[in-house]
């Protein structure tokens, strides 16, 4: 068995006025991978060459070890997929997908669907038309989960539901990768949600990898130092990733919160949460 269940190498996709460029990173067994980047940094892109959806310029993309266009077929089967829209025919009801793709998957599962059904409070014998956004995303979840899928690509899969249903997608999301084969690459604007989930970050920022770290890494060690000139003029400059100056103050983006605040005792050093380290990367001014 493949150590990691997904691995993209050098991948570019070139749309001329936005590249997509040599992005690499992969995901072990067992892990939640949070994809993070702001509008039009290159996500979707990302999740549609993984899944064949568009076509790649250049690069290498395995899914549980095997050639993700070769093998297309064979790994869709093993895959569970949520966008933030609706790709179910509208005319249908739950009760005609479950019938439908009861032929599509070979694992595929009626109780957990049915059951999933229930959580989710959908009606069987509605017309997907007559959903509403929010029930349409439930729906996908309940298809992505109920065929034995070992991997799960979400985009932008839960911003259109509430906070409690959203809650119990993230429990199930944690329950799932406890059988440590399994994987979810979860694409999100809701920082939040994957600080509370996520063991790995990928950020991208105009269609390049910024990094692919640890969220613990990133949550323990990176830190907001607010201070004013005399002190940011003596911080260590190799410690900085980012500043943003705002009037007599600076607040520094810095790698060592610890180190930061041993070495300036009177400086203001606090965590930095996905959402600080993504505006600083963004926003600030890079060392
Ligand atoms: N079919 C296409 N043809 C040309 N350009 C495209 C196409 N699809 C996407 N792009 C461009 O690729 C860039 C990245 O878009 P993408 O949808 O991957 O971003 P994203 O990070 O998912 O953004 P968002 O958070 O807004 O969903 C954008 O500049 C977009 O205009």
């Amino acid at each position: 068995m493949a150590e990691n269940i997904l691995e993209v190498k050098n991948l570019t996709k070139d749309y001329g006025d936005f590249v997509l460029n040599d992005l690499s990173f992969s995901i072990p067994r067992g892990v939640i991978m949070g994809l993070i980047g702001e509008n039009g940094a290159g996500k979707s892109t990302t999740v549609n060459c993984i899944l064949n959806e568009i076509k790649k310029n250049s690069g290498n993309i395995l899914i549980f070890g095997k050639d993700h266009i070769i093998d297309e077929c064979e790994i869709k089967d093993k895959i569970g997929i949520v966008f933030d829209e609706n790709h179910f025919p509208d005319i249908f009801t739950p009760k005609e997908i479950e019938k439908y793709m009861s032929g599509i998957y070979t694992n595929w599962d009626s109780i957990a669907f049915r059951n999933y059904l229930k959580q989710f409070e959908l009606p069987a014998k509605k017309k997907i038309k007559d959903f509403s956004k929010g029930m349409k995303v439930k729906l996908a979840f309940a298809v992505a989960l109920s065929h034995k899928a070992e991997l799960l690509i979400l985009d932008e899969a839960t911003s259109g539901l509430d906070p409690i249903i959203r809650d119990d997608i993230l429990d199930i999301l944690i329950d799932f990768v406890q059988d440590e084969n399994y994987s979810i690459l979860f694409s999100s604007h809701i920082t939040s949600d994957l600080e509370k989930i996520a063991d790995y970050i990928t950020f991208i920022h105009k269609g390049r990898l910024v990094f692919c770290s640890l969220k613990d890494d990133l949550i323990d060690n990176y830190g907001v130092v607010s201070c004013g000139a005399s002190v940011f003029d003596t911080l260590d400059k190799t410690e900085i990733i980012s500043y943003q100056k705002e009037d007599y103050q600076y607040k520094v983006l810095v790698r060592d919160r610890n180190k930061i605040a041993k070495d300036f005792p009177k400086a203001l050093v606090e965590p930095a949460t996905i959402e600080n380290i993504m505006l600083f990367y963004v926003k600030g001014e890079l060392q």
